[in-house]
């Protein structure tokens, strides 16, 4: 089931540096949602404190309020784990467990949850997520050989496939593609297009091009010098974003001025 964001006055800190400061948005169900902006303003940083993997760096933490549905994911009663099976992240590098089976590496976040399942259930999720990250015809006839014997495109989604078959709410998505050729490219655009259909999608990318082709809505987050926080400037439709920014630093950003 796809769920909405709230993020209200959030703050992200690495120890005493406030690398983030005060975003407020709303990131929409079955929507794509891409973050743009020069490097070091802080989208890794923010996207990674939608799930909670930010805390797991010593002295990292947030401020002000997240929500998922209406529910507080930093209330200290829920658990950071159940947070990162809703909301699931597919990496830069596609990063397949390298030991582990095509079909294993689909597995792993069942394995990795403990959860106890049949034989013929894991037969169906398997093909799922695989059907789901359109990869299964490509791999139906291998699912026994190494993760590692994709090629990098097909890793990528091999990692997408691991994500949902979890069954998250929400996809994060960092840089997802800026490993792979072109054509790989397509696939993974093509499929962020699909899974938008199921899931809140959220994209870093630093390919305009890309944000332009799949995303809904686009926040452009900037710094205003080294040392200083990263904040989110403009948010808004994608179209807006590219065509009709309110903000200088916007337009100077997407049309190719700096960064
Ligand atoms: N592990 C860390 N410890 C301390 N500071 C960090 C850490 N990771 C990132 N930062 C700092 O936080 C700020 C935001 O970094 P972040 O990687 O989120 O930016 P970004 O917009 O994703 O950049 P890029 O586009 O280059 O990936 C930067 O000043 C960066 O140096």
């Amino acid at each position: 089931m796809s769920k909405r964001i709230d993020a209200k006055d959030l703050n992200v800190y690495y120890g005493d540096f406030l690398a983030v400061e005060g975003v407020t948005m709303t990131i929409d169900a079955q929507a794509v949602t891409a973050f743009i902006g020069p490097s070091g303003c802080g989208k890794t940083t923010f996207m990674r404190s939608l799930n909670r993997m930010h805390e797991v760096l010593p002295g990292a933490r947030v401020s002000g309020q997240l929500m998922l549905d209406g529910d507080d994911i930093y209330d200290p009663a829920v658990d950071p784990v159940t947070v990162r099976t809703m909301v699931g992240m597919v990496f830069q590098r596609a990063n397949p467990f390298p030991t582990m089976s095509i079909r294993e590496n689909v597995l792993a976040g069942y394995k990795l949850n403990g959860a106890r399942i049949s034989r013929s259930e894991a037969d169906d999720i398997v093909e799922r997520a695989l059907r789901g990250a359109n990869l299964w015809k490509e791999v139906e006839s291998r699912l026994d050989k190494p993760g590692s014997s994709l090629s990098g495109g097909q890793q990528q989604r091999l990692c997408i496939a691991r994500t949902i078959a979890v069954k998250p709410d929400v996809i994060l998505m960092d840089e997802p593609c800026s490993a792979l050729d072109p054509i790989s490219t397509l696939a993974v655009e093509d499929l962020i297009a699909e899974l938008k259909q199921e899931y809140t999608v959220v994209i870093v990318t630093h390919n305009m091009q890309q944000a332009a082709r799949v995303s809904d809505k686009t926040g452009f987050f900037n710094i205003a010098g080294t040392g200083k926080p990263g904040k989110l400037v403009e948010y808004d439709d994608t179209s807006t974003i590219f065509n009709n920014p309110r903000d200088q630093a916007t337009e100077d950003y997407v049309s190719g001025r700096f960064g």
